[in-house]
């Protein structure tokens, strides 16, 4: 599998009109858009979503706002030390879910990952001590665990690297009641945590090469960003990933 990428590229299956056929493909592609919250990894994946032979998987937001009428997301920011372990469980399932939904195109993008909700959210809140002990060492365990015995494939991380303050004023503009009470704090916090794993690498271990794309230019600078790194991110065996301007 290790020229899949070569094949790929020279059957042209993942070109923009190119057609493929399954019988063509002996492993695939999956990259995780990571970044701040409201950094702009929405708006990567539509770009994306628009490519023949990508399947885009969203993050399971919504479940997390309505499981059985609960809004744990809504919960959560409310009275984060008393509900975070209750989120952060099921954010953890429902991460595993979309890892090992079985795949329906050559290339699968992601929307973060079971390793950004531990090393991201689950950190930030026992760092800040919003999270017991307790709590965090039960959620290590399944997360051990979970990253032992399932096979998780990440190829490529696409890392939006957005400043905390641009991802302020966007998360404001998109008016996600849950959100309103969020405090800059809380996004330099995340930004620090992202900084620390993906980049300084001083946090945890980095399970796939990273592609580092600076993100707080406007929506028509980073579609033309994302169409300049469109080689990069899709065909992730071509080379070693470097950070792009
Ligand atoms: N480059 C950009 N410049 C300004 N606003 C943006 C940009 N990218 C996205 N937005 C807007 O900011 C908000 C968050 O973007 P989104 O793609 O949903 O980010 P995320 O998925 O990381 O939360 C949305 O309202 C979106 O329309
Ligand atoms: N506490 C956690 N919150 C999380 C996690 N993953 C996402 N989120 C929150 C952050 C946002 O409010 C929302 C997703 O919005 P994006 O702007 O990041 O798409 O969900 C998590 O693991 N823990």
């Amino acid at each position: 599998c290790s020229d899949s990428a070569a094949r790929i590229s020279s059957h042209s299956c993942v070109a923009k009109e190119g057609t493929w056929s399954e019988a063509q493909f002996c492993c695939w592609f999956q990259i995780c858009i990571e970044g701040n919250i409201a950094s702009g990894k929405t708006t990567c994946l539509e770009y994306f979503a628009k490519t023949n032979n990508i399947e885009v998987l969203p993050e399971p937001v919504s479940k997390w706002r309505n499981l059985r009428g609960h809004n744990l997301l809504g919960l959560m920011y409310e009275d984060v030390s008393r509900w975070a372990i209750t989120l952060q469980s099921y954010v953890q399932l429902t991460m595993l879910e979309q890892h090992t939904l079985p795949l329906t195109a050559p290339i699968r993008m992601m929307e973060r990952s079971i390793y950004s909700a531990k090393y991201i959210f689950v950190e930030n809140h026992y760092r800040s001590c919003r999270m017991p002990a307790v709590d965090y060492e039960v959620l290590s365990q399944w997360f051990q665990w979970i990253i032992s015995n399932v096979k998780i494939q990440i190829d490529l991380i696409v890392y939006l690297q957005t400043s905390p303050e641009a991802c302020y004023k966007r998360l404001r503009n998109r008016c996600r009641e849950e959100e309103q009470i969020v405090p800059l704090e809380y996004l330099v916090a995340i930004h620090q945590l992202y900084e620390d794993w993906l980049i300084n690498h001083t946090l945890f271990t980095i399970p796939a090469p990273v592609l580092v794309i600076p993100a707080d230019h406007d929506l028509q600078k980073m579609l033309k960003r994302y169409e300049k790194n469109w080689e990069r991110i899709l065909s992730p065996s071509r080379g070693p990933v470097t950070c792009s301007q």
